[in-house]
């Protein structure tokens, strides 16, 4: 999935995510609804064709083993009906199988383009809750477990029920009574399916899809975390939990089977060849012998009897298939229907760069405030850098400017404008951020800088990444600012930092919203992120989370937060000087002098 993809990709399904109303099955596959009855048709039509040559043989069969004289006409019409009906069905099937496989592969790109697009504009904070496995889960394995439900299993039911229905009528012609006894197998068939309908059958295939679920995470935990598993000999513990989400799925699989096998072998019982034939013959015998049965007219019923049972086991054989699509289509609308961060229906253009919070208090869990009544303002040209113990609620302040997250009370402002009042395309335009953790894309160093500014020649990225400390490095990759990011090189935690440094100088936002990485503290970096404090302070609003006294002492204010509240604020040498809470709590982390 690309950064294009995830920005919001064109598809038939966008418009259906609108906030918090699930799209129901039908308005999803709305757009395929021609293509969805062009192959029910193609396949009827196949079907029913198809059913011509087994006609045309019981026609055939009757005419010829009738007492009394043979009509040739007759004959050939049958036969050449026989013949036609055969070239038919292959050129229909042929037809409906291509058209099938089409329309499965549109649905399946439109529905994912449209989770990556919904994906792209969820709330950081839905996203932080779930696990990465069942999401992934939902795009890859949900997505292909709808496709027998769309396009193929609608018009194989219709085609397994309307081929039996044309031979009924046929058999009824021929003599409805044996065509009553020839029906008595699929009746003991039907009177199974409801079995499989239980509600503890129902809720053993929701264990099983949760088991397979649990089965992604743990892979997903395993590999994410694999150094640091490793790095704690935690691997063995890993990878047992990795077993126990694998046998947990087998039991789920084992009494998921169990039940259906049962079932299963019931219908398999009712609807085998040999008792339908047996079934028949007895019928027929009995009809026969009393006198009110030519024995010519049990060739139709022996030929067509056993395509009586289709319906019934076409709906035994897609049921599960059926249940497994309903439930992960059930997961992909959950998906498409979470609600974006509402955004204004009439946004408003902020008047500067100015940024202001005012008694801000936010809760990630209710009752559980992380910000208490943070009163901040950013002034544009100006360097605040924010510093606390952890957990004081540095980094949620951070998120509140991007609208990850929405304050519980108070506002934040930009431009004098309410974040909420602003588009988030316009928000996004005008802060760039530099995150702890990293993320780079799997694409070209070039790309990755410009990610932000796609419209970017060469020389900016140099100019960025020069900025950022990272030029040299970059031109000692394999393939200098072509190399793919994991593929060509990878890079150190340093290195990753300084390429999101210049990544947001680039983007040139007015505001630049920096979380200075205290784990990649190396020379170059410090460096960078000085080099960048100094070069652009004059133009922008930046606001940097800082942990080292390099960086404190570049800021023109530095505002201490303590247990969600600001402790103290002022210039860093006022601070620095005094017996605040700064001071204090700076000598208590081994504060000193700046290099
Ligand atoms: N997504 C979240 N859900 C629930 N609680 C959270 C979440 N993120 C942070 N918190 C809690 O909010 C409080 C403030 O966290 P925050 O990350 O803002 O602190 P911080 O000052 O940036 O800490 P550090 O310097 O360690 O990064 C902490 O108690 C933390 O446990």
């Amino acid at each position: 999935m690309t950064a294009t993809d995830l920005a919001g990709a064109s598809t038939p399904f966008t418009s259906t995510a609108t906030a918090g109303e699930p799209p129901s099955a039908a308005r999803l596959l709305r757009p395929f609804a021609g293509s969805f009855a062009a192959v029910v048709v193609l396949q009827v039509i196949g079907a029913v064709a198809g059913l011509a040559p087994l006609l045309a043989v019981a026609e055939l069969g009757r005419t010829l083993l009738s007492p009394g004289p043979v009509d040739r006409g007759h004959v050939w019409f049958v036969v050449l009906a026989g013949v036609a009906g055969l070239l038919v069905r292959l050129l229909f099937t042929a037809a409906s199988a291509g058209i099938g496989h089409l329309v499965d592969d549109q649905v399946q790109l439109s529905l994912r383009r449209a989770l990556a697009a919904r994906l792209g504009r969820v709330p950081i904070g839905w996203l932080a809750r779930r696990r990465t496995g069942e999401l992934a889960k939902v795009v890859g394995d949900d997505v292909s477990a709808v496709h027998p439900f769309i396009a193929h299993a609608p018009s194989e039911l219709v085609a397994a029920f309307v081929v039996p229905l044309v031979s009924l009528v046929y058999l009824f012609t021929v003599d409805w009574r044996l065509t009553l006894i020839t029906l008595i197998p699929v009746v003991l068939a039907v009177a199974l399916v409801p079995l499989m309908m239980t509600p503890a059958r129902l809720r053993e295939q929701e264990e099983f899809d949760a088991a397979m679920g649990r089965i992604a995470n743990s892979v997903v935990e395993f590999v994410q975390g694999i150094a640091v598993v490793k790095a704690f000999g935690g691997a063995g513990r890993a990878h047992r939990r990795f077993r126990t989400a694998t046998e947990d799925f087998a039991r789920v699989f084992f009494r998921w089977v169990r039940g259906l096998s049962v079932i299963a072998a019931g219908m398999q019982l009712a609807l085998s060849p040999p008792f339908v034939l047996l079934v028949v013959l007895i019928g027929g015998t009995v009809l026969i012998t009393g006198g009110g049965l030519a024995p010519a007219d049990l060739l139709p019923f022996l030929l067509l009897g056993l395509g009586l049972t289709a319906p019934v086991a076409a709906l035994g054989h897609g049921f599960d298939d059926l249940q497994a699509a309903r439930r992960a289509v059930g997961r992909i609308r959950e998906v498409l229907a979470v609600p974006s961060l509402p955004e204004p229906s009439q946004p408003v253009t902020p008047r500067g760069h100015r940024v202001e919070l005012r008694d801000v208090r936010f809760a990630y869990e209710p009752g559980h405030e992380v910000l208490r009544g943070i009163d901040l303002v950013l002034e544009p040209g100006t360097v605040t850098a924010l510093v606390g113990p952890s957990g004081s609620g540095k980094s949620t302040v951070v998120r509140l400017l991007p609208r990850f997250f929405d304050p519980t009370h108070g506002s934040v402002t930009l431009g004098g404008v309410d974040l909420r009042e602003i588009g988030s395309r316009e928000l996004y335009r005008r802060v760039s951020f530099v995150f702890q953790d990293t993320v780079l894309l799997r694409a070209p160093v070039t790309d990755n800088i410009a990610l932000a500014a796609p419209g970017a020649g060469l020389g900016d990225v140099v100019r960025a990444a020069r900025l950022a400390n990272v030029h040299e490095r970059i031109l000692a990759l394999p393939r200098g600012y072509e190399s793919v990011i994991g593929e060509d090189a990878v890079l150190s935690g340093g290195e990753a930092q300084r390429i999101a440094l210049a990544r947001a100088v680039l983007a040139d936002a007015p505001i630049l919203v920096l979380d200075e990485a205290t784990a990649f503290a190396d020379p170059q970096t410090e460096q960078a992120v000085r080099r960048t404090l100094t070069t652009l302070n004059s133009e922008r609003t930046i606001l940097v989370i800082a942990h080292r006294l390099e960086t404190i002492a570049d800021a023109d204010t530095v505002v201490m937060l303590e247990h969600g509240k600001v402790a103290e604020r002022g210039s860093p040498a006022e601070l620095l000087a005094g017996n605040g809470r700064f001071a204090s709590f700076w000598q208590s982390h081994g504060g000193g002098e700046p290099r």
